[in-house]
C-alpha cells in the first residue's frame, strides 16, 4: 500500500481549502456505538478536484458531511480556509455554510416551483448578494444553460438538472464546492458531462472540489483519490485513472470483507 500523505502543519492556509484533523464521529454508545471516524487528518489542497471513495460504510459521508459544516464530529477539527469550525454557532454555521462552500448533491435539490436561473441564484438571493453578472455568464455558457434558464427542474432531463446544480454551487464563487454522489442519479452519458464541468471549474475558474462517489470512471476525472476504510484513510492516489481505482477499490473491498 503506498503512503499518504500526512497534513503538513506549517502549509499556509492560502494552500488549503478545508482541513480536518484527528476528526472522529462516534454514532451511539456503549456496546452499540460505531466509530464512522476514527481519527482522520487530511488537507485538501486549493484549486484541486479531491474524490473520497472507500467501501459502503467507510465513512465517506460522514467524513464529507463533517468537512462541511453538515454535521458535527465527536473530537478533532475542521478548518475551511483559515476558520476553524469547532465551536461555531449555528447561527456562524449557518452562514459559513452559506457564503463560502456550494453543495452538489445526488438527488440535485431544486426547488420545483422555481425556474432554473432563480434555482442558481436562490443561495444569493438569500445571503442578499448580488450575483456577479460577467462571472454568473461565463459560469451558464460554460455549462451550456443559456437557452435553459425559464425552464422549471421538471422541464429539464437529470443531466441539466444537475448542471443547474453546479451553476447554482458555482454562482457565489465559493471556496470549496462539495458533491456528494454527484452523478449517482445519473446515466453514463450526463455523469460525463457533470464530471467534466466540475473538471472544468478547477481547471479553468481555480475551483476547489471535492465529491464522494462510489464510481472509479467518476474519481479518474480528480487530480486525487483518498480511501477510506473502516473510518480511516488508508490509501491515496494521484492522477488516477479508472483502472488504478478499481485495483485499489478491490484491495479495499478485500480487505473489509476479510474483517466482517
Ligand atoms: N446516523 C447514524 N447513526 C448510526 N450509525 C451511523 C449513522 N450514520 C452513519 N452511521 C454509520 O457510520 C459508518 C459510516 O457511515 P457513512 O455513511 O459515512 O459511510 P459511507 O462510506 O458514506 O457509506 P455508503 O458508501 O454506503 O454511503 C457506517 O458504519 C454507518 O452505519
Amino acid at each position: 500500500m503506498s503512503a499518504h500523505a500526512a497534513p503538513d502543519p506549517t502549509s499556509p492556509s492560502e494552500a488549503v481549502a478545508a482541513r480536518a484533523v484527528n476528526l472522529t464521529k462516534m454514532y451511539g454508545s456503549g456496546e452499540t456505538a460505531v466509530t464512522a471516524l476514527g481519527g482522520v487528518s487530511v488537507d485538501l489542497a486549493r484549486g484541486e478536484f479531491t474524490a473520497i471513495m472507500g467501501p459502503s460504510g467507510s465513512g465517506k459521508s460522514t467524513l464529507m458531511h463533517c468537512l462541511a459544516g453538515l454535521d458535527t464530529a465527536t473530537s478533532g477539527s475542521v478548518l475551511i480556509g483559515d476558520t476553524d469550525l469547532t465551536g461555531l454557532s449555528d447561527k456562524q454555521m449557518t452562514a459559513l455554510r452559506r457564503d463560502r462552500i456550494g453543495f452538489v448533491f445526488q438527488a440535485f435539490n431544486l426547488v420545483p416551483t422555481l425556474t432554473a436561473l432563480e434555482n442558481i441564484t436562490l443561495p444569493l438571493d438569500i445571503a442578499g448578494r448580488a450575483a456577479d453578472q460577467l462571472w454568473l455568464n461565463s459560469v451558464l455558457t460554460r455549462l451550456g444553460l443559456t437557452d435553459r434558464l425559464e425552464h422549471r427542474p421538471s422541464e429539464l432531463s437529470g443531466g441539466q438538472q444537475q448542471r443547474v446544480a453546479c451553476a447554482r454551487a458555482l454562482a457565489g464563487q465559493p471556496e470549496i464546492i462539495f458533491g456528494d454522489e454527484p452523478t449517482g442519479n445519473l446515466d453514463s452519458h450526463s455523469s460525463g458531462e457533470v464530471l467534466s464541468i466540475l473538471r472544468a471549474s478547477v481547471d479553468e475558474f481555480g475551483q476547489t472540489v471535492v465529491i464522494v462517489t462510489h464510481d472509479p470512471r467518476a474519481a479518474a476525472y480528480a487530480d486525487r483519490v483518498v480511501f477510506l476504510a473502516d473510518g480511516q484513510i488508508v490509501d491515496e492516489l494521484r492522477e488516477p485513472t479508472a483502472d488504478t481505482v478499481l485495483d485499489r477499490m478491490k484491495g479495499l473491498d478485500a480487505r473489509s470483507s476479510v474483517r466482517s
